[in-house]
C-alpha cells in the first residue's frame, strides 16, 4: 500500500514541529485576489456564494492553487450560523453585515438543532468537494464563530459598534446571557461536527470580538463557552485538532489556552512573543501573527518581521499565519514573497 503522506499543518497541530513551518492566512480566500472577484460576481449576494458548493470550493482552493499554502479554510462564514438560527443575516456592500437582533433575555433556540444542521447542508458539500481535490499535503481547516463572537453579532445586529450593547448583557443579565451563549454552543457543536464528518481535518472556532474584556467577563464570555463547545464536540465524537483564537485576549490568552482544552491557539497581532513563550503550556502549537497591515506593506520591512516571529516560536510547534485576515488592498507579490520567506528560513 502506498504510504499515507504527510500533512505538515496537521503535524503541528498534533505537537509536532516541521520544517519548513506549514503556513496559511486568514481570509486567504477573498477580495485580494482577482480570480475571487470574478467567482464573486457570479452569487446573487454572499450569503449565496457561501451557499453555492461549486462556487464555494472554487473559493477554497484559489489560494492553494496560487501560493500553495498549507492550509485550506473552508469557504464559509462565521455568521452563517445565524442564518440558519432563523436571523435574517444580509451582507449589504461598504456596510458588512446586518442581522436581526436579539432582545435582552432573548434565545436562539426557537429553529430546533437539527434543523440548523440540515440548513447548513452545502456546507458540508462543499468540504466533501474540497477534500476529494485538495492535494494529498494539504490539510482542510474548518470553522465556525465562538459563541460569544456570534452573540455579539445577534445582539448589536452588525460589527464594528463599540459592543456595549452586548457588554451590558454580561453585567446587567449573565444568567440570559449564559442562556443564549448555551444555545450557540449546542448548535456550534453540532455545526462544527457535521464539517468534520464531512472530512475536515483541524477546526477553528473564531473568537473576533473578545478584547478588552474585564478578567471575570472575559472567564465567562470567552473561556466559558469555547471551554464547553470543546466538550461538546468531543462528546459528539470529533477527535480532530481544535484551534482558539481569542483575538485581543492579550493577558489572559494564558488562561484560554490552558483551561478551554483547545489543542492549538491562534496569535493575534498584538500578541507578545516573549510572553507567548513564557505563559502558554510548552509543546502547545501557536499560529500566527503578521500584522495584516504590514502584509499590505511588504518588503524588506515584512521579510525582517517575518523571520523575527519565526525564530521568537524556534522552540515550539509553530504554524505561520497573520494576526488577523488579509486585507482587501494587499498585493499579490506581497503574498508571495512572504511565503517564499517560510518556506526559505530554517531553524539556527
Ligand atoms: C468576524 C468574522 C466574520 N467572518 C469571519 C469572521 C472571523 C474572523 C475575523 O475576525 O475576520 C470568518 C470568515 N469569513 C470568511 C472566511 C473564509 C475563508 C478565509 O478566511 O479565507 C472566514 C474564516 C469569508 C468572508 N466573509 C466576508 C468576506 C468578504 C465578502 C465579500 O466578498 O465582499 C469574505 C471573503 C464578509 C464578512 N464576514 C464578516 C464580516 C465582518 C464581513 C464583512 C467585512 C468584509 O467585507 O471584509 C464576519
Amino acid at each position: 500500500m502506498a504510504p499515507v503522506p504527510e500533512k505538515p499543518l496537521l503535524n503541528v497541530l498534533n505537537g509536532k514541529r516541521q520544517d519548513p513551518i506549514p503556513l496559511w492566512m486568514m481570509r486567504q480566500a477573498g477580495r485580494h485576489l482577482p480570480e475571487y472577484m470574478e467567482l464573486r460576481g457570479r452569487a446573487k449576494n454572499f450569503l449565496d456564494f457561501c451557499y453555492t458548493p461549486s462556487l464555494a470550493v472554487e473559493a477554497t482552493l484559489q489560494p492553494i492553487e496560487r501560493y500553495g499554502m498549507d492550509g485550506a479554510i473552508l469557504f464559509a462564514d462565521i455568521l452563517l450560523i445565524l442564518d440558519a438560527l432563523g436571523r435574517g443575516v444580509r451582507f449589504e456592500k461598504g456596510v458588512g453585515p446586518i442581522v436581526e437582533t436579539v432582545e435582552t433575555g432573548g434565545r436562539l433556540n426557537e429553529v430546533p438543532v437539527q434543523t440548523v444542521v440540515e440548513r447548513l447542508s452545502p456546507v458540508y458539500e462543499t468540504v466533501s468537494r474540497v477534500k476529494s481535490r485538495l492535494p494529498a499535503e494539504t490539510t482542510l481547516i474548518g470553522f465556525a464563530g465562538a459563541p460569544w463572537t456570534v452573540a455579539l453579532y445577534a445582539i448589536e445586529g452588525r460589527g464594528g459598534t463599540d459592543k456595549s450593547t452586548a457588554r451590558l448583557w454580561a453585567h446587567q443579565h449573565p444568567a440570559e446571557l449564559d442562556l443564549l451563549l448555551d444555545d450557540l454552543v449546542e448548535a456550534t457543536a453540532h455545526y462544527m461536527a457535521a464539517q468534520a464528518e464531512a472530512g475536515a481535518e483541524a477546526l477553528m472556532m473564531f473568537d473576533s470580538w473578545a478584547e478588552g474584556l474585564p478578567n471575570d467577563i472575559f472567564e465567562q464570555i470567552i473561556i466559558r463557552p469555547n471551554q464547553k463547545l470543546v466538550k461538546r464536540l468531543r462528546e459528539l465524537g470529533v477527535t480532530v485538532p481544535l484551534i482558539g483564537f481569542p483575538r485581543g485576549a492579550g493577558v489572559q490568552l494564558p488562561a484560554f489556552a490552558e483551561q478551554t482544552g483547545v489543542s492549538a491557539v491562534g496569535l493575534d497581532t498584538a500578541a507578545l512573543p516573549s510572553f507567548v513563550n513564557r505563559e502558554l503550556p510548552s509543546g502547545m502549537p501557536v499560529q500566527g501573527h503578521l500584522d495584516p497591515l504590514l502584509l499590505m506593506t511588504g518588503g524588506d520591512a515584512m521579510e525582517r518581521r517575518i523571520i523575527e516571529l519565526l525564530e521568537a516560536y524556534k522552540d515550539r510547534p509553530h504554524i505561520f499565519n497573520l494576526g488577523h485576515g488579509v486585507l482587501p488592498q494587499t498585493p499579490i507579490p506581497n503574498v508571495e514573497r512572504a511565503v517564499r520567506t517560510v518556506r526559505n528560513w530554517k531553524a539556527s
